[in-house]
């Protein structure tokens, strides 16, 4: 078996509306994550992120459906397994998923514990209830949350709290992959700090393997992530390593992206900060060539026409008909000649 956790090839996952309008919200995604490693995924709100984590967990429950391609979780195609064979096998167990606002969605009249015997129930029947909750104390105080807190109400504990909860949960049977779908936002700074260092945690002891985390604020994955990928109109438009990705990003799209962070993090201060002008193409009918190429201010003729093929370079690829080296010099002219905010 490879070292690879998780195999995604030519994934392309749809949601179908009420006016029978196809929406390709991941459109040809392929990545694969090594055993041992972080990716992180970002991208503008509606790249198809969520999706994307949704479709790896094999959540197709209308309106989203699957289209064609592979998703392989630690040697095994999810997409050949019946429905059972995925919540018994592989949910939880393999891969784990922490949606969007999942701390605001803990049932308020259940103590936090009840939600550790739940999962508990169907996966490790044999355990009694002390045995549960002896468990569930020592994943807690090793991971620096009180145990009083299996004790509490969803509602008794702060956001930061809460959302550090949700993940001790959700990390409760060693799944090798946590999908966290943006895990820090609408917290604030401390909190997004003691979230960020939880998840280093669970990497540390091994209680999970690998991490993908999924944000719109790409700089936060620096301190975090091996990896990142850019996903722009349900494709993803480059990968390479998170110091390629924030500090020489190739790809107009991760350009700017980098470029319309909100709050900048410490070491990226001499970044202009602007929202990307414009829209992202309807996903309902894409049009030909590159999906940014009308946000894009390198944009040629060419751009929009066929199908843009990915390029390579040092371990990274791109989506782009223009070389690295033409790429790079247009930013250092756009620094020289907009200069920059922050230094
Ligand atoms: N239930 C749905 N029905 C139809 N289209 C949907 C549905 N959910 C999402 N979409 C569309 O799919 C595309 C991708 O959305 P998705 O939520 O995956 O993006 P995202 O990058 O995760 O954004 P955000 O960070 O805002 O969640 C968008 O065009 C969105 O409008």
């Amino acid at each position: 078996m490879s070292d690879n956790i998780l195999e995604v090839k030519g994934l392309r996952t749809y949601y179908r509306t009420r006016l029978k309008e196809n929406v390709y919200a991941v459109d040809g995604v392929d990545f694969v994550l090594e055993e041992g490693k972080t990716l992180g995924v970002a991208g503008e709100s509606g790249s198809g992120k969520s999706t994307l984590a949704l479709s790896l967990m094999g959540f197709y429950f209308p309106p989203l459906h699957y289209n064609s391609g592979s998703i392989v979780v630690n040697g095994t195609d999810i997409m050949k397994l019946t429905k059972d064979q995925l919540r018994s096998q592989i949910l939880g167990r393999e891969i784990a998923y922490i949606p969007q606002a999942a701390m605001n969605a803990l049932n308020p009249t259940l103590k936090i514990i009840r939600f550790i015997e739940d999962i508990m129930k169907e996966h490790r029947p044999e355990l009694s209830a002390k045995e549960v909750w002896d468990l569930a104390a020592e994943r807690f105080e090793t991971l620096n949350l009180s145990s009083k807190v299996l004790n509490s109400y969803p509602n008794e504990l702060s956001g930061g709290m809460k959302q550090r909860t949700v993940i001790a949960i959700s990390t409760i049977l060693n799944p090798k992959v946590l999908i966290a779908d943006e895990p820090t936002s609408a917290l604030d700074v401390t909190s997004q700090k003691a979230v960020i260092r939880l998840m280093k945690d669970l990497l540390e002891k091994k209680f999970i393997r690998s991490l993908v985390f999924i944000t719109h604020e790409l700089p936060l994955l620096y301190h975090v992530t091996d990896d990142i990928v850019v996903m722009y109109a349900g494709e993803i438009v480059e990968r390479g390593t998170a110091q390629q990705m924030i500090f020489d990003p190739l790809h107009p799209y991760t350009k700017k992206l980098m470029g319309s962070i909100i709050v900048p993090e410490a070491g990226m201060k001499g970044h202009k900060l602007e929202a990307i002008p414009g829209a992202p193409p309807n996903l309902k009918k894409v049009p030909p060539g590159c999906r940014f190429a009308d946000r894009c201010e390198y944009a040629q003729k060419s751009c929009r026409e066929g199908k843009i093929q990915n390029k390579t370079l040092d371990g990274r690829i791109y989506r782009c008909i223009f070389d690295a080296r033409t790429l790079r010099e247009w930013y250092e002219e756009e620094k020289r000649t907009q200069g920059v905010i922050g230094r």
